[in-house]
C-alpha cells in the first residue's frame, strides 16, 4: 500500500511535474506550481467560477457576461488582407469597419504603437481633404468618451491628437463591440499628405496607449479573450497582398518552422533579441541584436557596425546626405541578410533589401537596411517582416518567426 507521499511523487512524476522526493519515513512532499501567466484573465468568469464552486446564486447578467466572453459557440478568429501602399512598400493598408452602419476606413496596422486613431468629421477640412473619414454622429453605436483626449508622436516626428469615442470595430470579420476610437482633431503634415491611409490600428501592448486620463485597450487586447488563441500573425509581402490573421496560425503561409523567442512588452513594443546575423548566406555569428518587430516602420534599422558590414559587400554603396541614408546603383545584385531568432534563421533576400529608386526613373536606389544610430532602438520593420510569417503571441508573451 503506497503512502500518500509516495503516491503523490509517483503521480507528479507521471504528470511531469517537479516534486521533492520525501526521504525515508518523511510524511511530506513539496511541488513547484507555476501559475499560468499566459492565461488571459476575465473578471466575470472568475466570479462565475467562485459562485459555482460555493453554490452561490448566479445572476442572468453574470451568466450572459461569461457566455459573451467565452462565446460558448466555436472560438472566434479573424482574417484581413493587407496591401502595400505604394511601389516602395512604405506601409500596408488594411480595411477596418467602424460603427453602425459600417464606415470602412483604410488603416495602417502598427505593432510599434498602441492607439487606434482615425481621420474624422472632427479633423480640419483642409487636413482631411482626400482622406476617408469616420463620422461618429452617423453611427448609432458611437458614444463619446467624455473628458478623454489623446496625443501621439511617432519616431519620424509625425504626430496627431484629438478626442475619443467608443464604437464597434470589425477587422477581418471579428468585432469588438466597445473599442476606443481616437478621433483626430489635429494631424501633422506627414499624415495630411499620406492620403492612402486614414489612421492607424495600434497592435502594441496596452501600456503604450496615449489616451488620458484613462488609457484605453488596443483592439487586439479587447479581442484576445474571445479569440480561439490570444495571438495574431503578420504576413506582409513585397508588392502583393498579404494578411493579418487573428486567433489562429496558418502555417501554410510559411516554408520554415516557427521559432519562438520571449517578447518584452514593457515599453509597449514587441521587443525581442535576435541571436546573431550574417551577410550573403554566411554562417550566423553570435552577435545578438535586441530590437522590436514593428509593422509600422518601413525599414530594417540596425547598429552602424552591422550596416557597414553589409554595405561593404555592395560596390557602389555610399551614404547620401540628401537622402539621409545609404544608396547604391540600382543595377547591383545585393547580398542577402540573415538573422537568428528562436532557433531559426530568417534570410532577407537581396531583392527585399533594395527598397526603391531615390526618385522616379533614377538609377540610384535607397537601401532597405539603414542605421538605427540616431533612433536609440533597433527596428525590424517591414523590410525584415516581409521575409517571414511573424506570430505576435500575447498569451505566451512571445514572438514566432518562420521563413517564407
Ligand atoms: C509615405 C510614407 N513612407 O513611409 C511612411 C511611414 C509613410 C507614411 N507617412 C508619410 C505617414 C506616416 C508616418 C507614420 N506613419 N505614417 C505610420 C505611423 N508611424 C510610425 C509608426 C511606427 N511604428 N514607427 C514609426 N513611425 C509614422
Amino acid at each position: 500500500m503506497q503512502t500518500f507521499g509516495a503516491f503523490l511523487v509517483s503521480f507528479l512524476a507521471a504528470s511531469g511535474m517537479a516534486a521533492a522526493l520525501p526521504t525515508e519515513g518523511q510524511k511530506t512532499a513539496s511541488i513547484e506550481v507555476a501559475y499560468n501567466k499566459n492565461y488571459v484573465a476575465h473578471g466575470p468568469t472568475a466570479l462565475f467560477k467562485a459562485k459555482r464552486k460555493y453554490g452561490a446564486p448566479i445572476s442572468d447578467n453574470l451568466k450572459a457576461a461569461v457566455a459573451a466572453k467565452h462565446s460558448l459557440t466555436k472560438r472566434q478568429t479573424g482574417s484581413a488582407n493587407t496591401n502595400p501602399s505604394d511601389s516602395a512598400d512604405d506601409e500596408y493598408i488594411t480595411s477596418v469597419s467602424i460603427g453602425t452602419p459600417a464606415q470602412v476606413l483604410p488603416l495602417d496596422f502598427d505593432t510599434g504603437s498602441s492607439d487606434l486613431w482615425v481621420f474624422s468629421s472632427e479633423t480640419p477640412k483642409s487636413s482631411a481633404s482626400g482622406h476617408v473619414t469616420y463620422s461618429p454622429s452617423k453611427s448609432s453605436t458611437a458614444k463619446k468618451l467624455s473628458g478623454s483626449t489623446w496625443s501621439i508622436e511617432y519616431g519620424d516626428k509625425s504626430s496627431s491628437s484629438g478626442d475619443v469615442y467608443t464604437d464597434i470595430v470589425t477587422i477581418g470579420g471579428f468585432s469588438v463591440k466597445t473599442q476606443a476610437v481616437e478621433s483626430a482633431t489635429k494631424v501633422s503634415t506627414q499624415f495630411v499628405q499620406d492620403t492612402v491611409i486614414s489612421g492607424l490600428v495600434g497592435l502594441g501592448f496596452d501600456v503604450g496607449n496615449q489616451v488620458s486620463p484613462r488609457p484605453q485597450k488596443t483592439w487586439f487586447s479587447n479581442a484576445a479573450s474571445s479569440l480561439a488563441e490570444p495571438l495574431f500573425t503578420a504576413d506582409l509581402r513585397h508588392q502583393e497582398t498579404g494578411s493579418y490573421n487573428f486567433g489562429f496560425i496558418d502555417t501554410s503561409l510559411a516554408k520554415g518552422t516557427i521559432g519562438y523567442t520571449p517578447a518584452d512588452g514593457s515599453e509597449g513594443y514587441w521587443g525581442f533579441t535576435a541571436t546573431g546575423y550574417s551577410v550573403g548566406g554566411a554562417k550566423l555569428n553570435r552577435n545578438s541584436i535586441t530590437g522590436i518587430a514593428d509593422t509600422g516602420t518601413t525599414l530594417l534599422l540596425l547598429p552602424d557596425n552591422i550596416v557597414d558590414a553589409y554595405y561593404n559587400n555592395v560596390e557602389s554603396a555610399e551614404y547620401d546626405d540628401s537622402q539621409e541614408g545609404v544608396v547604391f546603383d540600382c543595377s547591383e545584385d545585393l547580398p542577402s541578410f540573415s538573422f537568428g531568432v528562436g532557433g531559426q534563421t530568417i534570410t532577407i533576400s537581396g531583392d527585399l533589401l533594395n527598397l526603391t529608386p531615390i526618385e522616379e526613373g533614377s538609377s540610384t536606389c535607397f537601401g532597405g537596411l539603414q542605421s538605427s544610430a540616431d533612433i536609440g532602438i533597433n527596428i525590424f520593420g517591414d523590410v525584415a517582416l516581409k521575409a517571414a510569417l511573424v506570430v505576435f503571441d500575447l498569451g505566451n508573451e512571445r514572438l514566432g518567426w518562420a521563413q517564407k
